[in-house]
């Protein structure tokens, strides 16, 4: 057994269908008595339903949250949470109005309680995000952390099996990277592998029975234990060329995710031998699929894209991505800097091309 630190983070979970019904409840339990409900425009209608069900606890909706929180949305809805007096933020949505949530909390310290509807996991992290000029600075602070989260499997019946299998393969990227994280410790394998196998479980069978609740319930836990290990151990490369991806060429982050795993763990298996056993045990590949080609199976056998040039990106950013991406150093289980620029440049050429790994 390797030496470790272990920090167990404080959040409450709420866990099942129509667990929903315990929000007054939950909300109680922080001591809120003037909540402020943030969402997407898309989810306008169903938050002002949540609304009107707690008029006591509720003071206002505010629906505009948007992808990579842009600052001057979070300006607005710091400036809504003040106008309102408000003790709590409920952040009801994907990772875009979870994260809409931190950065509320960051200045003003409100608590947080989430109410996730896709498999991103940020509402089990301290790590926030804010974009100013086409630029994302992504910062952790405990004060981020959601205190409660609602999990409500029933919640998730309407987001669309391409949007489920790309955002459970987003989910599965924690995992994957928090398997050979430097600051990795036994706890967090054993939910890692464990998310890994929900997830990759309920993927082919949400894609066949996309209205079945306990399908929705295991990508839904298997999210939860996803979302915890990307909260608690340190991320690599694939991450860094994600962020690079999405920042700077604007492309739609679960599908960006979901392209970049196999090839980024292609990459780094050399130097991971007992992280790739760990996810081929998890995805029930052993012996028979390596972890980058069972990777990239689930997401092709699964609809989701597998090439960048399918979701957007041009030929000719690849220099630029491939430059950006080995800027600035950071840790990776196989050392990276300006010298590996080439081999990151065919890294996303494979990306690009959506080459199956071996
Ligand atoms: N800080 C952290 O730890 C993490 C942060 N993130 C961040 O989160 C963002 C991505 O989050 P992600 O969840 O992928 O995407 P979003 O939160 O942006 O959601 C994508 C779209 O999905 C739709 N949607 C969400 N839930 C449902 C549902 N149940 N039914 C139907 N449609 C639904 C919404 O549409 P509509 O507009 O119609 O409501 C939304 O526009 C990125 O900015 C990423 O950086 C991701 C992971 C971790
Ligand atoms: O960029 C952020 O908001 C912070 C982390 C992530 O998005 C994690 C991820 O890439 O899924």
């Amino acid at each position: 057994m390797r030496a470790f630190v272990y920090s167990g983070q404080p959040a409450r979970v709420v866990f099942g269908a129509g667990s929903l019904a315990h929000l007054e409840r939950e909300l109680d339990l922080l001591g809120a008595r003037r909540a402020l409900l943030l969402a997407t425009p898309g989810h306008a209608d169903p938050a002002g339903d949540i609304a009107d069900r707690l008029p006591r606890r509720v003071v206002g909706v505010f629906a505009r949250a948007a992808m990579h929180v842009p600052v001057e949305i979070a300006r607005q809805a710091r400036e809504e949470a003040r106008r309102l007096d408000a003790d709590c933020v409920i952040a009801f949505g994907g990772g875009s109005t979870t994260g809409l949530g931190k950065a509320i909390a960051l200045e003003s310290g409100l608590p947080i309680l989430a109410i996730p509807t896709t498999y991103a996991g940020s509402e089990m992290t301290p790590i926030y995000g804010i974009t100013e000029d086409g630029l994302k600075k992504t910062g952790s602070d405990p004060r981020v952390l959601p205190r409660t989260v609602i999990y409500d499997p029933a919640l998730t019946l309407t987001l669309p099996v391409g949007l489920s299998v790309t955002s459970g393969i987003n989910a599965i990227a924690h995992a994957a990277e928090g398997l050979y994280a430097r600051d990795g410790n036994p706890v967090m394998d054993l939910l890692a592998e464990e998310g890994i196998r929900a997830l990759a479980q309920a993927l082919p069978a949400l894609r066949q029975r996309a209205d079945d609740l306990a399908v929705r319930g295991d990508a839904l836990y298997g999210s939860w234990l996803c979302g915890t290990v990307l909260g608690n151990v340190g991320m690599a490369l694939h991450h860094k060329l994600c962020h690079t991806l999405g920042g700077s060429f604007e492309l739609p982050h679960a599908q960006v995710h979901t392209v970049v795993l196999p090839q980024a763990m292609a990459f780094n298996a050399p130097a991971a031998p007992l992280a790739m056993q760990r996810i081929e045990r998890a995805l029930g590949t052993s012996g028979r699929a390596s972890a980058p080609a069972a990777l990239f199976d689930l997401a092709r056998d699964n609809g989701a894209p597998v090439s960048l040039k399918e979701i957007g990106m041009r030929r000719e950013d690849l220099d630029r991505a491939a430059q950006i991406a080995v800027g600035n150093p950071y840790w990776n289980p196989r050392p990276i800097d300006a010298a590996q620029r080439g081999e990151i440049r065919d890294l996303l050429q494979r990306a690009f091309d959506g080459v199956r790994p071996d």
